[in-house]
């Protein structure tokens, strides 16, 4: 039996197929640029012999019903995925599930209705896991399909954490408060984490840095959630490739009354245009890099504000934890910026966080890996991270109603 997984963003699906009895990755693809002129397909796959096949196409996908038809037409033809019946799941990555979600949940008309109401708080990501929902349950009517929500994990914050210090109401009545994202990717490092500590995860106090294109720092205790750095939105926290991160609010107020933004303008400038690329005009870090070592001041200051920003919430999380076992980066940043996690980490000896710098700057290591030298009191670890993985198991269990 095989679980298939898909991350459905504005413009893109990611998907990847698993086989349930050893949780291999038989087919793993992206079909990109959803709506352009001209859309963009990739597949990888394991033939037969269990050898690696590739295959990529450009053409115009109008829309994600087309794209998940297109996905399930290239797994079919590569022969992957020849019945459907042996399709024991589908899980779907959901950015906001609100307050309602605190575990998976298996997709019917109210969850759909209820992942549409909360949208409006993750414009970036819901809209599209919602084409993607529709899109499956057309194709796979018979298929169980389970939601699982990037804020689940973070549920478990105490109040003094998520409530924002604005008038009561606006929690009570509107359920403004953080909600926290990147939930099953902090999930997953904590679990690998907890292993290379060979210790219960129960017993574990863990920062994790989750930075991609969205970045979010978890401060972890005892293997649960206690803080995190995304908020009512994905748009709190860290700098991001396109997104501002933390900002006094007076600058959304001084941006209407002066420079006459909407809320439109508003959630395009902070959300799309900011970060990385507002800084420096570009938001790939590798880019950055390259150009940062060129002698570019703009990408040297966003490498620096970056750094700055993501030793602010190690420092914060780790008065708040009182002791850390690990300090673990993820995400395409977490895992490959060499100098990114130099900078973070540099001058927390007194914390008892010391790299090993050969360790760190093995630029061709893949894989998980401890990076933190012999005497650092703080393990410092590089976990890859698996959303897919980790979304085809939680969304089997909710099906068969096993626990972990
Ligand atoms: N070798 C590398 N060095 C530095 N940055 C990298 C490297 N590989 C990927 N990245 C960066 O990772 C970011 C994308 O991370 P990823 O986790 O793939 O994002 P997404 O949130 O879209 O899943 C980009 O900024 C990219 O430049
Ligand atoms: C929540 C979020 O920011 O997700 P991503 O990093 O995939 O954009
Ligand atoms: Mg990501």
């Amino acid at each position: 039996m095989k679980v298939l997984v898909l991350n459905s963003g504005s413009s893109s699906i990611k998907y990847q197929l698993f086989r349930i009895d050893d949780w291999q990755a038989l087919a793993l693809g992206l079909v990109a640029r959803i709506g352009e002129p001209e859309g963009e397909i990739k597949l990888s796959w394991r033939d037969d012999a269990d050898a690696t096949q590739a295959r990529q196409e450009s053409l115009p996908i109008p829309s994600h019903e087309q794209g998940i038809e297109r996905i399930i037409r290239a797994l079919r033809d590569t022969g992957v995925l020849t019945d459907v019946t042996e399709l024991a799941a589908i899980g779907h990555r959901v950015v906001h599930g609100g307050v309602r979600f605190k575990q998976p949940a298996l997709i019917d008309d109210t969850v759909i209705a209820a992942i549409r109401a909360v949208a409006p708080l993750a414009p970036l990501h819901n809209p599209g896991h919602l084409a993607g929902i529709e899109a499956v349950r057309a194709h796979f009517p018979g298929v169980p399909a389970v939601a699982v929500f990037d804020t689940a994990f973070h549920q478990t914050m105490p109040p003094e954490a998520y409530r924002y210090a604005i008038p009561e109401t606006l929690y009570t009545e509107h359920q403004i408060r953080r909600y926290g994202f990147h939930g099953t990717s902090h999930q997953y490092v904590a679990k690998r984490a907890a292993l290379w500590l060979d210790t219960p995860l129960a017993q574990c106090n863990l920062i994790t840095l989750h930075l991609g294109n969205g970045a979010s720092a978890t401060a972890i205790r005892a293997g649960q959630c206690v803080d995190t750095s995304m908020g009512l939105t994905p748009l709190e926290g860290l700098v991001m490739g396109t997104r501002s991160g933390d900002i006094d609010p007076a600058v959304v107020i001084y941006l209407c009354k002066h420079l006459g933004l909407n809320a439109d303008g508003l959630d395009r400038l902070f959300n799309r245009q900011s970060g990385l690329l507002g800084l420096c005009g570009v938001n790939d870090m590798r880019e950055i890099d390259r150009l940062a070592a060129a002698g570019d001041e703009r990408a040297e200051l966003a490498i620096a504000m970056t750094t700055h920003r993501l030793k602010k919430y190690i420092g914060a999380y780790y008065a708040e934890l009182g002791w850390v076992d690990a300090l673990v980066f993820t995400g395409g940043i977490g895992e490959n910026a060499v100098e990114i996690r130099r900078r973070a980490c540099a001058g927390l000896e007194r914390l008892g966080i010391v790299l090993d710098d050969a360790r760190n700057a093995e630029t061709h290591a893949h894989g998980e890996r401890d990076i933190s030298a012999a005497i650092s009191d703080v393990r410092v670890l590089v976990i890859p991270t698996n959303e897919e993985l980790e979304i085809a198991q939680q969304a089997l269990r909710t099906v068969t109603g096993t626990t972990e």
